[in-house]
């Protein structure tokens, strides 16, 4: 189980004044034990979401505070951590980073003990679960983007890791892929925590925190958890 205590992050901002460059608060603190399967964070834009995803695979660590995975802490076991936690950026271009998907897959890997020709058969599996048995050897960059967000989720899944923590991963998607991506997600055995804009998305968690301005300003249904978020937004505009 993933467990935020008094979670805090800060960074450094350039003061106005042009003085010494100032610490702002990011996000939390934040206390929160995350053990529901199906997860989901929303907010407005800037709010703080993606900092609280990074904050659970030690991506990002905590100026004060602790978040622990398990017996490990992000902040001095973060190796461990990310075995465990993987993570799927908005954008698959920020995570591929082999030629072809074979090779990308291939190093996820690594850390497994199999032979090369065990390790290339596992790849091979990996991408057919994707839909990408076909293009396993085509260079990554030939691939539509829905493919790319594919690869990305076979290369990070290949790794096994305990949770799957994904930062808007259909954002970029037309409604075909998108629905290729939930019907995956939904279908992992893993848990899975998911930053997303789609309200319907977020319908369907076990568990919605609302992120605004740096803190989980609501943490529980799906229903009250939109209906929350709806006024929040509806404050902005009036
Ligand atoms: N390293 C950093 N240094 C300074 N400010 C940062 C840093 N990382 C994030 N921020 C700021 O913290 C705030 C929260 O950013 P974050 O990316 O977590 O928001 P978000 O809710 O995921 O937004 P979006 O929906 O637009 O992706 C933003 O104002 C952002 O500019």
């Amino acid at each position: 189980m993933i467990e935020l205590d008094s979670a805090l992050v800060t960074a450094y901002a350039p003061d106005p004044a042009g003085g010494a460059d100032r610490v702002v608060r990011l996000l939390g603190p934040v206390s929160l034990q995350l053990a529901e399967r199906r997860i989901a964070i929303i907010g407005a834009n800037g709010s703080g979401k993606s900092t609280l995803a990074r904050l659970l695979n030690g991506l990002v660590l905590p100026a004060s505070g602790t978040v622990r995975v398990d017996d490990l802490d992000t902040a001095t076991d973060g190796r461990a951590v990310r075995r465990r936690v993987g993570f799927v950026f908005t954008s698959p271009d920020a995570q591929i980073v082999m030629p072809t998907p074979l090779e990308d897959v291939a190093l996820s890997l690594r850390r497994l003990p199999l032979s090369a020709d065990e390790r290339d058969a596992a790849a091979r599996c990996a991408l057919a679960r994707f839909g990408l048995a076909e293009r396993a050897e085509v260079p990554a960059h030939a691939l539509s983007g829905g493919q790319r967000q594919l690869l990305a989720l076979a290369s990070v899944l290949a790794a096994e890791p305990d949770v799957l923590v994904c930062d808007e991963p259909t954002t970029l998607l037309d409604l075909r892929w998108r629905t290729v991506v939930d019907d995956l997600l939904a279908g992992l055995d893993q848990q899975v925590i998911v930053v997303t804009h789609d309200l319907e998305a977020a319908a369907r968690a076990d568990r919605v925190l609302v992120v605004d301005d740096g803190l989980v300003v609501f943490d529980g249904e799906p229903a009250p958890a939109v209906e929350h978020y709806r006024a929040l937004m509806a404050a902005v505009r009036a």
